[in-house]
């Protein structure tokens, strides 16, 4: 258990926050089958994209951690990765196993790829049914969908063409990177658009890829040539400073390099529709921005459909904005929270109601009323990093009395400095 910090009477200053968890995982993974020498800055030092490195390691690639936090990648090529000598962890991370038993399928060398007991329980149908009409040989643990993997080598995978069942970057990541060994052309059309950066950091390793809105293909058998990665800070941790600088009252926060491309920008919107305050200075890619955050007055909000891929990991921590917002705020079409690391429907809505939120968990979201005060409790990750984080901005509305949280190491996951970072900007 550990003891949050409670009654903050404001937030100031300027934090940064660290790299994307995204970008992260795929700098690697790119620079890995990469020819060449690739430097990453910006990189997160996080458990998720530390189980992507070890397994890049495993089979056979050097990876130099420098002092400064920059990363440096000795790729081999495709064809020059080894054959690893025991099971392949993914850890917490599903981003990882998804991505990988895509790229993996085309291997010619066998791989049994694990995961912790709450990877172990996520989905992976949607990623083997579309590697398995690519002629992948890829089974779960006992005919079962799940974790461990089991990836057979295949004398070659096709290309398809795939209609995307569900909005998920992991599936459509998965998909192409199976694509990039696969003879002919691969291609995938998705109904709402997931997040790019595969189709935009494949490009900058110099891959041919087409895109068009929802409409993408690659054409099998290129190769990519080593890049240097600049990745920016990730908006899914800035969002818990965010939102607690909007919460606490009189507060001022900057937050600088917070990558906003539009496919992940979704919670700026929604905040902006409550009536927060978030100042976004662009830098020149566009694709990251300066942010300041003043505390707001909020107010209820209504979102669904194709907003919701772009901020899909955003939403337990939108979720206590709304406890605090005046008014319903009603969230849909959200029903892949349910297959996280938790499912963070029930499980924000049990959490936060504790403390005495009013939340009712629906088939596909949440309907919210506000403004409750919130109360000290014991609380609960359940082991997931994204609760957690968003139990402690809870906490900093909390009076009197302690609040206890079980799991709290679950931050680790994505982000390791998240509580000192936290108690730097708070009086
Ligand atoms: O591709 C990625 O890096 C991710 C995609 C999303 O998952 P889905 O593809 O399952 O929606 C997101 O929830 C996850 O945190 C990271
Ligand atoms: C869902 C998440 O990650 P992953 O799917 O990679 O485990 C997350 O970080 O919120």
């Amino acid at each position: 258990m550990k003891e949050l910090l409670t009654n903050a009477n404001r937030i100031q200053g300027e934090i940064v926050i660290p790299g994307d968890k995204s970008i992260s995982h795929r700098s690697i993974m790119f620079a890995a089958i990469a020819h060449g020498t690739s430097k990453i800055t910006g990189f997160l030092h996080a458990e998720d994209c530390i189980s992507t490195m070890n397994i890049f390691r495993a089979l056979g690639v050097q990876i130099d951690e420098l002092e400064d936090g920059s990363v440096i990648v000795h790729g081999k090529g495709i064809e020059g990765l080894q054959a690893p000598s025991e099971a392949l962890d993914a850890g917490n991370s599903g981003t990882t196993m998804r991505l990988l038993a895509g790229l993996f399928s085309g291997f010619p060398f066998k791989l049994k790829m694990i995961g912790d007991a709450s990877l172990s329980k996520r989905p992976m149908n949607r990623v083997m049914i579309p590697l398995r009409q690519m002629g992948a040989s890829i089974s779960g643990s006992e005919g079962s969908e799940f974790a461990p993997l089991y990836i057979q080598p295949v004398d070659h995978l096709n290309a398809i063409e795939y209609d995307m069942p569900v909005a998920s970057a992991q599936v459509k990541s998965s998909i192409l990177l199976a694509g990039l060994t696969a003879k002919g052309t691969t291609i995938i059309h998705e109904k709402e658009k997931s997040r790019d950066h595969t189709e935009r950091m494949l490009r900058q390793f110099g891959v041919n890829i087409e895109v068009d809105d929802k409409d993408i293909s690659l054409e099998g058998g290129q190769t990519l040539t080593a890049s240097d990665v600049k990745v920016p800070a990730d908006i899914s941790s800035a969002a818990f400073f965010i939102v607690a600088a909007l919460l606490v009252k009189d507060s001022q926060l900057r937050m600088p390099n917070v990558g906003l491309n539009p496919t992940r920008a979704g919670i700026i919107e929604v905040l902006k529709n409550m009536g927060a305050f978030i100042e976004t200075e662009y830098n020149e890619t566009g694709l990251s921005a300066d942010l300041t955050v003043q505390s707001s007055d909020l107010k209820g909000t209504e979102f669904g459909g194709d907003i919701i891929p772009t901020l899909i990991d955003e939403i337990p921590i939108i979720a206590l904005a709304a406890t605090q917002a005046e008014g319903t705020t009603i969230i849909r079409d959200a029903q892949e929270l349910k297959v996280k690391e938790t499912d963070r429907i029930q499980v924000t809505a049990q959490e936060l109601n504790k403390m005495g939120a009013n939340i009712i968990e629906t088939e596909d979201g949440m309907i919210i009323t506000g403004p409750t005060p919130l109360h000290a409790a014991d609380v609960d990750s359940h082991g997931d990093h994204r609760i957690g984080m968003m139990l402690q901005i809870a906490a900093l509305l909390v009076e009197e009395g302690t609040v206890n949280l079980a799991d709290a190491e679950a931050v680790n996951i994505s982000f390791p400095s998240f509580f000192d970072d936290l108690a730097s900007i708070v009086d």
